[in-house]
Parts: C-alpha cells; structure tokens; sequence
C-alpha cells in the first residue's frame, strides 16, 4: 500500500537546477514508545528548519493520520503509511515508498539528501532495519540507513523497560537516544533512567531534547561510533563511563560493564588490545553467536581491522542477520583498539568473553558451532 500524496506537496517550490540524482539518500529512523515525543520532536526540527532535504514517512496505527496532520503544519515534505505497523505488515509499503519518493524527486528535479521515518510507538525496529541494511535494490539506488533515534521518555521510561518490551528493543536498537520531558522529571527520576538504559545499550550516546543545541546533535551531527569514553548530559546529570573502570585489556580479555539486566536483555561490550582479525575470524565469531543465541541477540555492532584485504570496518548485526562488513573512510577516534557490543536476552557474559577467541581464526571455512568446537580448532 503506498500513501496518498502528490510530489508537488511533498517537495514544494521549484525544481534545483543543481540537483544530482545519484546523491545518496540516508534514511533515519525515528522511533520510541507511545506517546515518548517523536512527533513532537519531529516538528521542532522541522520547524527549526533543519531539513532542508528532508522528506518524512510518517507510519501511524490507525485509519486517520494525526501526526501527519500535525507535522504538516510545519512541512509540505510529509508521506503517510498508515493502518498498519511498519515493523509488521508495511514492510514491502517501505520499500516501495522510498524508490517512489526517489523517482518523483528525480521527474520533480528536487534534491533528497536524506529520509526520516517515524514509526508507531509500538514498532519493533529490527525489521526496519533489515529493509534499510539488506535491500539490494534499495542500496543499489543509493539509500543507506543512516541514525536510529529513539525518544526516551524520562518521566516514564523507566517503568516501561521494566513493562514493555517494544521499549527495551527500541531502546537496545538506538544509534541515538533522545531524552525528552525532561521538564517533568525530577533528578533522581533522571538518575533512575540512566541506571535503566546503561544495561540496555551503553553506546548510544543520549541527549536532553531540551537542552540547547540538542536538535542539531540529534539529527545532524555525526554520530559517535563507539568512543571509548562516552559522556552524556541530561538536564545537569553526568553519567560518565569512566575511563578509569573501561575496558583496557589484552588478548581478547574484555570489560562489561554495568551488566543490568532489564527483562533479560542485557549489553556487554568487549574492547580487543590485539591488532588484526582475519575476515574467517570475524565469520567464525559470527557463526558462533548466532549458532549459541539466535534471535536473542538484538542488536550487535563492532569496529575492527580485517586483513586480506587490509581495512577498517564496521560490523552491523540485527537480531540473528549479520550484515557484510561496511569499509570504514576513518577510525572513529583516537583509540585504535578494536570493540565490539552485543545486546541481547538472557547472554551469559563468559560465554561471550570466551566465544571471541573465535576471532583468532584464519582458515575460511573453518566455523565452529559451540565452544567445545571452538576449543579443538584452536
Ligand atoms: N512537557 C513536555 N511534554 C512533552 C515533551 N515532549 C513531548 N511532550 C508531550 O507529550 C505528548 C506526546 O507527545 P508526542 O510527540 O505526540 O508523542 P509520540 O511519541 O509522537 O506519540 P505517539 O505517536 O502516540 O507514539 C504531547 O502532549 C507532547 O506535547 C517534553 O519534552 N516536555
């Protein structure tokens, strides 16, 4: 099902004598629990004037579209999805929508640079992403997933991990997670929070929505990749990972820290001192995980040198569907340890620490299926 619009209303004014059609076109996913405020905060940005570029696909439950009326107010660049849950049965709708909005920005001569899907509140964002990560034709026309951004509600969002699991796998999904209502809640409300989101995803780095400046790290800024040391300010309250407690160990020894667990999900990360992995190493690591966990794993994300050929890249796992290795144009930051996170249920921290000896495999073909496996190849 593709939405009702014209492109004259979605794009607006005159064509771009500049325009280059084969500009690629990322795609952001704006998400979080009912009522979190996407909407609201969608609109600021678009208000703010942000978005130059920008068109929106707005997914909401339901007959009638209100955010999109809403946001419409401030935007002519707006598509609806409706009556249906993107993660569910507009999945293909998705798909079609993107190549359709690139088609018409191609007749219409309009530059695209970049596609913000909101999804309902209950969207699980997984599938999202496996539309975005794994569509050939889709990455064959240019599109690429760019931020998933993720409204945490800082009043209530700490009773919805504990209760809703679209939260916690929302929340496990973020490249970006936005603090909002932070004008509500109290302080030891926004120390809560942070103790509850450290265990379910301790690399999205975390913005006060109200905060000045916010809008522009949110949606425009570069978003960190795994800094060793991440610092984030929610109306005045520090949450630091400090460097002192980080990991910094050798051969595979790795740090997990603030190992909460929230409904059985939890994250580790895993920092590696020692240099290179060989493609086979990373494969077999993958097959391992995947052959010990399945669909318990969430979300996985890593930075590592490979060897033959020799690059930087980084590792993208959705649920149990690890993705081709991304070539990395430069080392996110200084620290030039490879790492990796995994999120998932009900992970057994040893298990993990003890599966990335994987990693110092070097013959293709060569994949283990449990850690007795592991232990005779190596
Ligand atoms: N005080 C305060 N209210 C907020 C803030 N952000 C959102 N709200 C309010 O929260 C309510 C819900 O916000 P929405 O933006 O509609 O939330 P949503 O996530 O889009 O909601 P759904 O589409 O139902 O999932 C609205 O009344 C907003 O005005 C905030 O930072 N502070």
């Amino acid at each position: 099902m593709l939405p009702q619009f014209s492109w004259t209303r979605i794009m607006g004014g005159s064509a771009d004598p500049m325009f280059d059609p084969t500009r690629p076109i990322v795609c952001d996913v704006l998400t979080g629990f009912l009522g979190s405020g996407k909407t609201t905060l969608l609109n600021r940005f678009l208000r703010e004037g942000g978005a130059f570029g920008t068109a929106v696909i707005v997914n909401e439950v339901g007959a009638v579209g209100i955010d999109q009326l809403i946001l419409s107010r401030v935007a002519e660049n707006i598509a609806l999805l409706e009556s249906g849950c993107l993660c569910c049965s507009l999945v293909g709708a998705l798909h079609e929508t993107l190549l359709d909005l690139k088609r018409r920005a191609q007749e219409a001569g309009h530059p695209v640079e970049r596609i913000l899907i909101e999804t309902t509140g209950l969207a699980e964002p997984a599938p999202i992403l496996h539309v975005l990560l794994g569509s050939k034709s889709l990455s064959s026309e240019g599109f690429s997933l760019g931020r998933v951004i993720v409204t945490v509600d800082a009043q209530m969002a700490a009773g919805q991990i504990a209760r809703q699991r679209e939260t916690v796998r929302q929340v496990a999904l973020a490249d970006v997670l936005a603090i909002t209502k932070t004008d509500l809640a109290d302080a030891p409300g926004i120390v809560a929070l942070h103790g509850a989101l450290d265990g379910l995803n301790c690399v999205a780095p975390r913005f006060d929505v109200n905060a000045g400046s916010a809008l522009s790290r949110i949606f425009v800024e570069p978003v960190p990749k795994f800094a060793a040391q991440m610092v984030t300010s929610v109306s005045g309250a520090i949450h630091e990972i400090d460097e002192g407690s980080a990991p910094n160990v050798a051969s595979h020894r790795h740090h997990a820290h603030d190992a909460h667990v929230h409904g059985g999900v939890t994250s580790y990360s895993f920092w590696m001192d020692e240099g290179e992995v060989h493609p086979a190493g990373l494969a077999a690591w993958m097959h391992l995980l995947v052959n010990e966990y399945g669909d318990r794993i969430l979300r996985c994300k890593g930075l590592f040198h490979l060897t033959e050929p020799q690059r930087d890249v980084h590792i993208q796992g959705v649920g149990s569907y690890f993705y081709a290795p991304a070539p990395l144009d430069t080392w996110p930051d200084e620290d030039r340890r490879a790492r990796v996170v995994v999120i998932g249920e009900q992970l057994d921290e040893a298990w993990l620490q003890a599966s990335l000896g994987a990693l110092a495999i070097r013959e293709s073909g060569l994949l283990p299926r449990n850690l007795q496996e592991l232990c005779q190849v190596l």
